[in-house]
């Protein structure tokens, strides 16, 4: 094993403490300093940036995790310190196994091209070079034979649907394929973490639900670890199957979906998640309640991670409270009212508030 490379507890990702100041003299102002000022303070008082403050986070391997937040709240520049894109101020970083504070060049341009790979949101694709090319750039800078990144590159093509595409220049095509290509270059040195900064931003709505798809898609097939950098809610809900929420370079929020549109953690938050439909979102397991005195129990049986909107037909067929079924177990019940209640977001006439399991 390299000397830099760390056990990381079995994360993917583990970030701890990480920093990263912007501004005059960033890099010697004292944490405790940094930890004490506002972000505004701190602005108005060193004329530095607090672009990520303090954030720990783990991902675990084959997750795909979401850093969601409004404009100028750190995403980019956390996703970028992972790889030191962008030089981190303080913390520590495991990526891959790899601590990349300590990294030395080699073992850093080792990461990049190997390991971790990045899709942006503008493609960065070679203008002058075909689109097989384009996907075979990241194997021929890993010293690949031609004939073997041409044959993996061909293979990316179909994969990403751009058959027949092979020679044409990346400004012939439309927004759309040329982020499929961009996917297919960072795929095709089967990296262990891909990294996605707002990759489908600058993509009409219609592409960009398609591209969501096929990401998905993927994710489930090959099981990579993937990180999407988002200021879209939806999109975040769509990819992620847990999501960080930054404002003014922290975590205000780490959840599920559903963690954060039923609990979620302060006025910020619960304006993001505020026109997210519950009824897509919150589970059976979140809002079922143990059975009132008296209550039948033999009432049609559902899995506890049925969402609120499909368990609306069952509901419809029965009168008696549904039991909620996990690992073969019933963990609480749920009636008309209490799926109404949720999907409105008005408090139940019972304990349906996830704690009231059996
Ligand atoms: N190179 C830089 N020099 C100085 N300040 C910077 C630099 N890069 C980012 N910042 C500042 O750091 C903060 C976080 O920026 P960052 O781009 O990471 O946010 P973001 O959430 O990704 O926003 P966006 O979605 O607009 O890209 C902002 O206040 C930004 O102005």
């Amino acid at each position: 094993m390299e000397e830099s490379v760390v056990p990381s507890g079995g994360a993917a990702i583990e970030v701890r403490g990480l920093w990263k100041i912007f501004g005059p003299g960033a890099d010697r102002l004292p944490r405790d300093l940094l930890t004490r000022l506002s972000p505004t303070e701190l602005r108005e008082r060193t004329g530095c940036v607090a672009a990520v403050r303090d954030v720990t986070l783990s991902v675990r391997p084959g997750e795909a995790f979401v850093v969601m937040g409004l404009s100028g709240s750190g995403k980019s520049t956390l996703i970028r310190c992972l790889t030191r894109l962008v030089e981190p101020s303080a913390g520590e970083i495991t990526i891959a196994g790899q601590d990349v504070r300590t990294a030395s060049p080699t073992q850093l341009r080792q990461l990049r091209r190997h390991r971790v790979s990045m899709v942006f949101q503008h493609f960065g694709l070679l203008p002058h070079r075909g689109v097989l090319d384009n996907i075979a750039y990241g194997l021929e800078i890993q010293g690949v034979p031609r004939a073997r990144r041409r044959r993996r590159a061909g293979e990316l093509l179909s994969l990403v649907g751009l058959d027949g595409f092979a020679d044409a220049r990346p400004d012939t095509l439309s927004g759309g394929m040329r982020q499929r290509v961009g996917l297919a270059r960072a795929l095709a040195c089967e990296p262990e973490v891909l990294l996605f900064d707002e990759p489908f931003s600058a993509l009409d709505p219609l592409i960009r639900r398609d591209m969501q798809a096929e990401v998905t898609r993927l994710h489930r097939e090959a099981g990579t670890t993937m990180v999407f950098v988002t200021h879209d809610l939806s999109e975040a809900l769509r990819l992620g199957e847990r999501i960080a929420i930054m404002r003014d370079g922290g975590i205000v929020q780490l959840g599920t979906p559903e963690e954060l549109v039923g609990t979620p953690a302060d006025g910020h938050v619960a304006a993001f998640v505020r026109d997210v439909p519950r009824g897509e979102v919150l589970s059976l397991r979140w809002i079922c309640r143990r059975p009132r005195d008296g209550e039948r129990l033999d009432g049609p049986p559902l899995p506890s991670g049925t969402v609120i909107r499909d368990a609306v037909p069952t509901a419809m067929g029965t009168a008696l409270p549904i039991v909620v079924v996990e690992d073969g177990r019933a963990v609480g019940v749920v009636d008309r009212l209490d799926l109404l209640s949720a999907m409105s977001g008005l408090p139940g006439t019972g304990t349906a508030t996830g704690t009231g399991r059996v």
